[in-house]
């Protein structure tokens, strides 16, 4: 589906994941085919939701949750009953339907997980009602987010100085969330007041975010972006080109480890190497306190002809050669910085600090934050 361009809107807010006016679908951007085709594809069914967050045509951790709360809506219009028990299982059946999907990001099984409360929450009601409160829920997750990452974006940006070189992995920008990204946030943000910067993308393989995603966003918001493979990495550290590394994150464990895109750990290790801060960008909806440390975090393995041909004209390896294929890795707690929320700037020990985030006892507080400091 031809669509309006993807960048009609300032790039701080691309428009990559909706609800369509006659809420009737979800309209998501199709990151799989960017940058060479802005296509927007029209998700009107539970298979279609689901193949559309497994094949990464929306990706990033708050994307996915995003278009999962709406897809959950969606599907929940769909149940045909007056039972409140029988639709509330029904609604269940669906959350495990979309989380199967894809299991490392946590926004998604938050994102379903908090539909399926809010709907459990009003079981009083009659299904229309419920139902309506689900359509507010999901409006709901996406304005948060879009809140959480301007809010990160400023603490994020409390960590740079005008010119700072800073080294990205994969792909943590407004494609990924709601609005300004996690790890590019703070860079979209400084550029709009007039920063300058100098931003080194690793092209992320297999599946090349960095490629495809980071240098089309940073370019179109004129920031200063070098593409580089992922193996290039140590020598712009070297060269003094680095002043900082700011990644995304899927899933945050409660001791401070980090899963995130593959290869993520390899420049945390780098970075300790060479003396430079290293950050963990992303809203508290990542953080998952269930996990005691990243051990306990589920890594997706996916399929091996992403390695072998999926961007490449000719086969990069024999047909059928055993190929292993993590979607994310963890990094070790002890080699993050500091790790940024919309609450503010963690520092180690992280147990404490994370926790401190939640002093109000709720997993996710909706709605405005205080920024204490940490
Ligand atoms: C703002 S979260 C972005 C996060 O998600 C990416 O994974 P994927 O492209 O597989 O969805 C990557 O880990 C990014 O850091």
């Amino acid at each position: 589906m031809k669509g309006r361009c993807a960048m009609d809107r300032p790039v701080q807010s691309i428009d990559n994941v909706r609800l369509t006016d006659a809420e009737d679908a979800v309209v998501i951007l199709d990151q799989s085919l960017l940058p060479g085709r802005t296509e927007y594809r029209v998700l009107s069914d539970a298979e279609s939701l689901r193949e559309a967050i497994f094949s990464l045509r929306v990706r990033g951790a708050p994307a996915i949750g995003i278009c999962a709360g709406y897809g959950m809506y969606l599907l929940a219009r769909r149940i045909k009953t007056e039972s409140v028990p029988e639709f509330l299982a029904k609604l269940r059946a669906c959350k495990d339907y979309l989380d199967a999907a894809r299991p490392t990001a946590v926004n998604l099984s938050w994102a379903t997980a908090r539909m399926v409360r809010r709907a459990g929450e009003n079981a009083g009601r009659p299904v229309p009602e419920i139902v309506r409160l689900l359509g507010e829920e999901c409006r709901r997750i996406q304005a948060e987010d879009a809140e959480m990452c301007r809010a990160i974006s400023e603490h994020g940006l409390t960590l740079l100085r005008d010119g700072d070189g800073v080294l990205t992995h994969c792909n943590a920008g407004p494609l990924a969330t709601s609005r300004y990204g996690t790890a590019l946030g703070p860079l979209l943000l400084g550029t709009e007041r007039g920063m300058r910067f100098r931003v080194f993308a690793d092209e992320t393989r297999p599946l090349l975010q960095g490629a495809r995603l980071t240098t089309y966003e940073l370019s179109r918001a004129g920031v200063d972006v070098t593409l580089i493979c992922d193996n290039m990495a140590s020598i712009v550290m070297k060269n003094g080109w680095v002043n900082a590394c700011f990644v995304g994150c899927d899933r945050v464990a409660a001791n401070g480890d980090t899963a995130n895109k593959i290869g993520t750990s390899g420049v945390a290790i780098l970075a300790r190497h060479y003396g430079i801060p290293f950050y963990v960008l992303g809203p508290t909806s990542t953080i998952d306190r269930s996990c005691k440390t990243g051990a306990e975090i589920e890594i997706e393995l996916r399929d091996p002809e992403e390695i072998r041909s999926k961007f490449y004209r000719e086969p990069m390896a024999p047909e059928g050669v055993r190929c292993y294929n993590p979607a994310f890795d963890v990094t070790d707690h002890s080699l993050i910085t500091g790790i940024v929320t919309e609450r503010g700037v963690c520092r180690p020990p992280y147990t404490e600090s994370l926790a401190a985030l939640f002093s109000g006892g709720d997993d996710h507080k909706e709605g405005s934050y205080e920024h204490p400091v940490l």
